[in-house]
């Protein structure tokens, strides 16, 4: 049986993200595995289940860029609420649905700013049920009008009072199952090797191994 051609990629892959911390952790946890580079583009925010509004974003992504792209959403799930992000007070209910139909990854940056860490755990006030997860969405796309491929990871923990250190998002509220500690608290290379953004990476590492793209460099990409 003949042997598979390599898929070339044209460039380095970019990684498409505003946010710093997240772009710290995927470096750390990709290291060498992965030739990337990142780029902040301001892509609109669309509706739909994590997966389609992942791929959406890669698809985006990869015609803004002219070539390969990862891209990365996560989303904090109450199990309480049914997987939401939930609401807190009846005044606001007919907003939130709103919020919630137009883009629900957002929705919980949108959370964490106007409510804070204890506005999340105050969401959970009413309910015995403080266990949630946390959701990562990568998505890879060869490039323009190639369809991307979705990789999910997830980390089931409990909702709790803020402790540690507040630099990143929800992670002070977040306490992994089987950890007495948050994810703030944690030692961030412990993190790293238990989270769901290190899960979803783990599936994005083992289809690169498996798909054996090659990579075409060019000067511009050299640094
Ligand atoms: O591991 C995490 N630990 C704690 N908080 C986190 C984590 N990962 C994302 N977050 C926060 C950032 C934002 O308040 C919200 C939605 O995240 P998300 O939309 O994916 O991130 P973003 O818009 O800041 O960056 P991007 O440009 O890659 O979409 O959750
Ligand atoms: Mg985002």
């Amino acid at each position: 049986m003949a042997a598979k051609a390599a898929v070339v990629l044209p460039r380095p892959v970019t990684f498409v993200t505003g946010n710093a911390k997240k772009l710290e952790e995927v470096k750390a946890i990709i290291g060498s595995s992965i030739p990337f580079k990142s780029l902040k583009l301001d892509l609109p925010e669309l509706q739909g289940e994590p997966e389609d509004i992942s791929k959406e974003k890669a698809r985006l992504a990869a015609l803004q860029v002219n070539g390969p792209v990862l891209v990365e959403d996560t989303c904090l799930c109450f199990n309480a609420l049914k997987g939401l992000p939930g609401m807190f007070s009846l005044n606001i209910l007919f907003s939130l649905i709103h919020l919630l139909y137009v883009e629900q990854l957002v929705t919980l940056k949108w959370f964490l700013e106007k409510l804070g860490h204890e506005g999340l755990n105050n969401l959970l006030m009413a309910y015995e049920d403080k266990s949630a997860y946390a959701l990562c969405a990568f998505s890879f796309s060869h490039g323009p009008g190639a369809e991307p491929l979705t990789f999910l990871g997830k980390t089931p923990g409990k909702i709790v009072p803020a402790r540690g250190p507040t630099d990143f998002g929800w992670d002070p509220v977040f306490q992994p199952d089987g950890y007495d500690q948050t994810y703030a608290e944690m030692a961030k290379e412990e993190k790293n090797k238990i989270s769901h953004r290190y899960k979803s990476l783990a599936m994005v590492k083992s289809h690169f191994k498996e798909a054996g793209y090659v990579f075409q460099t060019t000067d511009d990409d050299t640094n």
